[in-house]
């Protein structure tokens, strides 16, 4: 739902930010990353970030994670201004940054250990996480033992265990080879949709974006400002489909050429 049709049902976005601008400060000058940017997402929505390279979409990625302080304008998360990182948001790169010394089931724990969790019950729901990630069967494994889709669903069972209500994707899938993305894309959305996470996803991916996500926002080149936002419906018969059925839906088509002519690229030389 868009941020006004939110504001004006009522409802209280998860994540609201509101005109927001982030100028880098470097030794060769300043860089207006960001410009007036203003978004909200509902409970349960997914939303995903695309525009060209450069645009800014990781550093809104980090200003919600509160990792970067705006310049201007405000995030807040169910309310609560985003001042730092926080146990309620959850952020997955596009690197797994697992620790090769540590098993598949400690490297879950992770989070949990250094937010000082209860142990008892975040293993629990690391071993249960990571069941439902398809990693049941490695908990004792270690990470040079897995493929590298393996090693993102780790990460994203890691990412949940410490249960945030916010889960931040930033490219997460890049680094795989394009059938495993595929595969990982349905089991990172199903356990994500049951876990009723507010998702945001960047990816430069325009077909991820359709197929995943119920909402897709398009960046302007830099500074970064939104320059259309466009919502994903599709037939859904009782169940929305999974990305892989997206994909061969005629409304992914539709959505496709209207997400490639937004955003406007051109090949150099
Ligand atoms: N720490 C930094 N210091 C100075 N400039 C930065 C810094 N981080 C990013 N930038 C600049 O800010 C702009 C936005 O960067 P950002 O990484 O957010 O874009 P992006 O859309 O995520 O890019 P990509 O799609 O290539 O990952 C870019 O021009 C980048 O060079």
């Amino acid at each position: 739902m868009a941020a006004a049709n939110l504001r004006a049902a009522g409802g209280l976005p998860r994540i609201d930010v509101r005109n927001v601008s982030l100028r880098y400060f470097t030794l060769q000058g300043e860089t207006q990353a960001l410009d007036d940017i203003s978004l909200a997402v509902a409970p349960g929505e997914f939303v995903s970030i695309i525009g060209q390279s450069g645009c800014g979409k990781s550093t809104l990625l980090s200003i919600i994670a509160g990792i970067l302080e705006p310049s201007g304008g405000s995030v807040t998360v169910d309310g609560r201004p985003v001042t730092g990182p926080s146990p309620s948001i959850g952020y997955m790169l596009q690197q797994d940054y697992l620790y090769e010394w540590r098993s598949i089931l400690d490297n879950a724990l992770l989070g949990a250990q250094i937010q000082k969790r209860d142990m008892r019950e975040a293993r629990e729901r690391a071993i249960h996480l990571l069941h439902k990630c398809g990693m049941g069967d490695f908990l004792h494994h270690y990470p040079r033992q897995l493929s590298g889709g393996m090693r993102q669903r780790v990460a994203l069972a890691r990412t949940l265990v410490t249960n945030p209500d916010v889960v931040l994707l930033d490219e997460p899938f890049s680094a795989l080879d394009s059938q495993t993305r595929l595969a990982i894309a349905d089991e990172v959305v199903e356990v994500l949709r049951s876990e009723g996470k507010s998702v945001v996803l960047v990816t430069h991916d325009i077909g991820e974006a359709i197929a995943m996500t119920d909402r897709v926002v398009v960046l302007s080149r830099r500074p970064g400002r939104i320059k259309s936002e466009h919502l994903m419906q599709f037939p859904s018969h009782g169940k929305r489909p999974t990305p892989f059925e997206a994909r061969a839906l005629p409304e992914f088509n539709t959505y496709f050429s209207t997400l490639w002519d937004e955003l406007d690229v051109h090949v150099e030389g």
